[in-house]
């Protein structure tokens, strides 16, 4: 290790977790610059609710990630705590905390990508649209700080609703002028991380198996495509039934088990990580990095929609079309529109206003 300056500088920058390259150059230093203790260049990621049920899990696999270089966590609650925990990892990221709003410019400044699962969860009984009126807010202001201190970054949304979250992420890009549809991505990697699993009739090793989800990420809006799965397997009309409900209320089958207790953290926290891991392969110039995601669209003629998209150094480069559809995903695909629809125009609403 390289020791500069004198031994109270040391002690100072080690207990900001700072190494002595970004301490000079602060939070301006450029990717290339950016080095972690000893490791190679990598990007900056802030997650906002870094705190929460998926946001420790989240902080944990993202400080295991070589891609990071420095994790920025952001909380309004325990920030500190989770800072001091996760920074004694051996691994290459430098973290830092920040909290409380006073602290979001300095968590946001310079950042890569932005993920973003602050916000309440569900209890049993509640509908992902029930966490709108808390949840909207909070996603706002926190869109209204990447607007001014990180336009550029790509920005993962987890808080729910998603379906209006990130209609309501983009209203606010828009009306500072920052808007790059590509860059914006509601995260439904757990929605295809569940139909995988659950594809588990197929006696396959859910690692083998690939089903696209598209639509959108509540309910009937989340659209298994079975017809579509890798390997090409065939169901039975029953099976069809069986798998399209569980993966539609994977969801709700976590709020019930944890009967109060919050909604699916730890699945989520590994979803929101593998989509992050994508974004940031996408980002480094890595060829054919695609995944499901919810994002501006126009696959349907609904102004979002999730497909796969191809991920690359600007977001997402391409949206996928929907491909061949058998008579039961069409029939679920008009409905997961029309639920869809109205989840929209809330969002969007909510801004406009
Ligand atoms: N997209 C998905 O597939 C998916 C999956 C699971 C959960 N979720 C959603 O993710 C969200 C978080 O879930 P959780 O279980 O981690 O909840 P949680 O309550 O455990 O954690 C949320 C965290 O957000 C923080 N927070 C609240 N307001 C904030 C603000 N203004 N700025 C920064 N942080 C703030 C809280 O302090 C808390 O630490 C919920 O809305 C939940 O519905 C989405
Ligand atoms: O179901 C929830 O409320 C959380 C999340 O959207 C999930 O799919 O697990």
């Amino acid at each position: 290790m390289e020791f500069r300056g004198d031994a109270n500088q040391r002690i100072a920058r080690i207990s900001a977790h700072l190494t002595p390259q970004m301490e000079a150059k602060n939070s301006v230093i450029g990717r290339e610059n950016c080095r972690a203790k000893g490791g190679n260049p990598g990007f900056k990621v802030a997650i906002l609710g870094a705190a929460g049920g998926i946001g420790q899990s989240l902080s944990l696999l993202m400080k295991m990630n070589p891609l990071v270089s420095l994790l920025h966590l952001y909380d309004v609650v325990n920030a500190p705590g989770v800072t001091a925990d996760v920074s004694h990892m051996d691994t290459g990221a430098v973290v830092r905390g920040f909290l409380g709003a006073k602290q979001l410019e300095d968590a946001l400044t310079g950042m890569d990508l932005v993920i973003i699962p602050a916000g309440i969860p569900r209890k049993p009984g509640m509908t992902r649209d029930d966490l709108f009126k808390i949840n909207a807010g909070i996603v706002k202001t926190l869109c209204e700080g990447v607007a001014k201190c990180c336009p550029n970054a790509i920005v993962n949304l987890i808080s729910n609703p998603v379906n209006s979250t990130v209609p309501i992420a983009a209203e606010v890009f828009k009306k500072a002028g920052t808007y790059d549809p590509k860059k914006l991505l509601g995260v439904t990697t757990l929605d295809v991380a569940r139909a995988n699993t659950f594809a588990e009739v197929l006696g396959l090793d859910p690692r083998e198996v690939d089903v696209p989800v598209v639509g959108g990420h509540a309910g009937v809006t989340i659209l298994p495509l079975l017809s579509q799965v890798k390997p090409p397997s065939s169901f039975t009309p029953q099976e069809i039934e069986y798998l399209t409900n569980r993966i539609q209320n994977g969801g709700t089958e976590v709020v019930e088990a944890k009967a109060g207790a919050g909604s699916a953290t730890l699945s989520m926290a590994y979803a929101a990580a593998k989509f992050a891991d994508a974004c940031l392969r996408g980002l480094r110039g890595d060829a054919n990095v695609v995944e499901c995601s919810f994002v501006a669209s126009q696959v349907t003629e609904l102004a979002f929609f999730a497909t796969k998209v191809r991920l690359g150094r600007t977001g997402a480069e391409e949206v996928y079309q929907l491909g061949p559809l058998n008579e039961y995903e069409r029939i679920g695909l008009e409905k997961a529109k029309d639920e869809l629809a109205g989840s929209i125009q809330k969002g969007v609403e909510f801004i406009r206003k």
